[in-house]
């Protein structure tokens, strides 16, 4: 494992591109493999085989494949209606194919030329792609100013579910990039890794960031979070996000919601960390969230990274049907606390989401709702 990072996505230019240059998920930990994307179903299929995953980094991503499309000269609405199609329930993936889509639209109506029309649909994906960076480091900071408010005295034992870090964003990610700030302020005593079935995103990829940061890290099977949460072994939970109706209901990785639920009878706070590019507003509650249905053999195989997310070692008999959604919907009534690059909305009620929304990045609020900022 090098010390460097190797970049999860990248733009190659000419001669090396035009390409998306993603760290393939999929091989890790294993191979810190590159996988080149020089076409949009190229890049589709990475999308849907989780060689690139994790919502902001999904935003990045379609927003890169817009300008590809654009780079090669290709039809940039099919490109863009493919690429928001490509997994349902994130709902920056749709977000960021839409801003590249339109600055390139916006370009070719001031008569840019195809050339200058498909930069300003790369300048759009890049600036995506940094302002997720500022998003994140400044999740982080109102996240560990909530755990310490929170929890202000003793080591913190936090609980993580599925993988939060940097391959799931264009800075540090955003639940995950809240314990990397707890552990370097040295407040981090365990960090509790849910194995997160059936893809291992835990076990592969939060693993994978925890060893990278040196944090103090067990990884455990899903089921077992139960008896950590009974043996008082969890100080707070944290989690991301891949989409957030406008009621506050949260979709995310599938598992999400029974800790929901443990956190609330062991009265420990559940926070979700997410930048405000994955709130919805046009999803009125958690009812009308569309949750990704996945291959039956990615519950039925374990995956293998030579595999990829299926093809991997058998667990049930050849030909098993399997209830596989990838995402489950937590209730806001259950949720202490959203963190975003904005604020903090603690109880999360559907005012205290729209002030947050509506603020500026420069905004600073504190409102009745309970709503806290930096
Ligand atoms: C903050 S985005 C990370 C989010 O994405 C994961 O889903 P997937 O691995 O299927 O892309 C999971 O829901 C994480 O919470």
């Amino acid at each position: 494992m090098s010390d460097q990072h190797v970049p999860v996505a990248r733009w190659a230019r000419p001669p090396e591109g035009p390409a998306l240059v993603l760290l393939d998920q999929t091989r890790l930990p294993a191979e810190e493999a590159e996988l080149v994307c020089a076409d949009v179903p190229a890049l589709v299929a990475a999308i849907r085989s989780l060689a690139v995953r994790g919502a902001p980094l999904l935003g990045i991503a379609g927003a890169y494949g817009v300008a590809l499309a654009a780079a090669r000269g290709d039809t940039v609405a099919e490109a863009a209606r493919l690429l928001a199609e490509a997994r349902p329930t994130a709902v920056n993936l749709a977000y960021g194919v839409r801003r590249a889509e339109r600055a390139y639209d916006g370009a070719v109506a001031r008569g840019a030329d195809p050339a200058e029309a498909a930069a300003a649909a790369l300048a759009e994906a890049e600036d995506l792609h940094r302002e997720d960076a500022e998003a994140s480091d400044r999740m982080a900071g109102h996240g560990l100013a909530l755990l310490e408010e929170l929890l202000p005295t003793g080591d913190l034992r936090l609980l993580t579910h599925c993988n939060t870090g940097r391959l799931v964003s264009g800075g540090h990610g955003t639940a995950f990039a809240v314990v990397r700030a707890a552990h370097r302020a040295g407040r981090l005593r365990q960090l509790w890794v849910d194995e997160t079935r059936p893809l291992l995103q835990g076990a592969r990829l939060t693993a994978y960031e925890a060893a990278r940061e040196a944090m103090p890290y067990s990884v455990l099977a899903d089921n077992a979070a139960g008896s950590l949460f009974a043996a008082g072994q969890v100080d707070a939970v944290l989690i991301g996000a891949d989409r957030i109706a406008a009621d506050g209901s949260v979709a995310n990785k599938v598992g999400s919601y029974p800790l929901a639920v443990l956190a609330r009878h062991h009265r420990v706070p559940f926070l979700v960390v997410a930048p405000v590019t994955t709130v919805d507003p046009e999803t009125p509650d958690g009812a009308a969230i569309v949750v990704e249905q996945r291959d039956a053999r990615e519950v039925t195989e374990l995956p293998s990274p030579a595999a990829g997310t299926t093809g991997g070692v058998p667990v049930a008999p050849s030909g098993s049907a399997a209830y596989n959604p990838a995402f489950d919907v937590t209730p806001p009534g259950l949720v202490s606390a959203l963190v975003t690059e904005r604020g903090v909305v603690s109880p999360v009620t559907e005012n205290g989401i729209q002030e947050l929304c509506s603020m500026s990045l420069s905004g600073e609020s504190r409102s009745g709702n309970g709503m806290m900022n930096s």
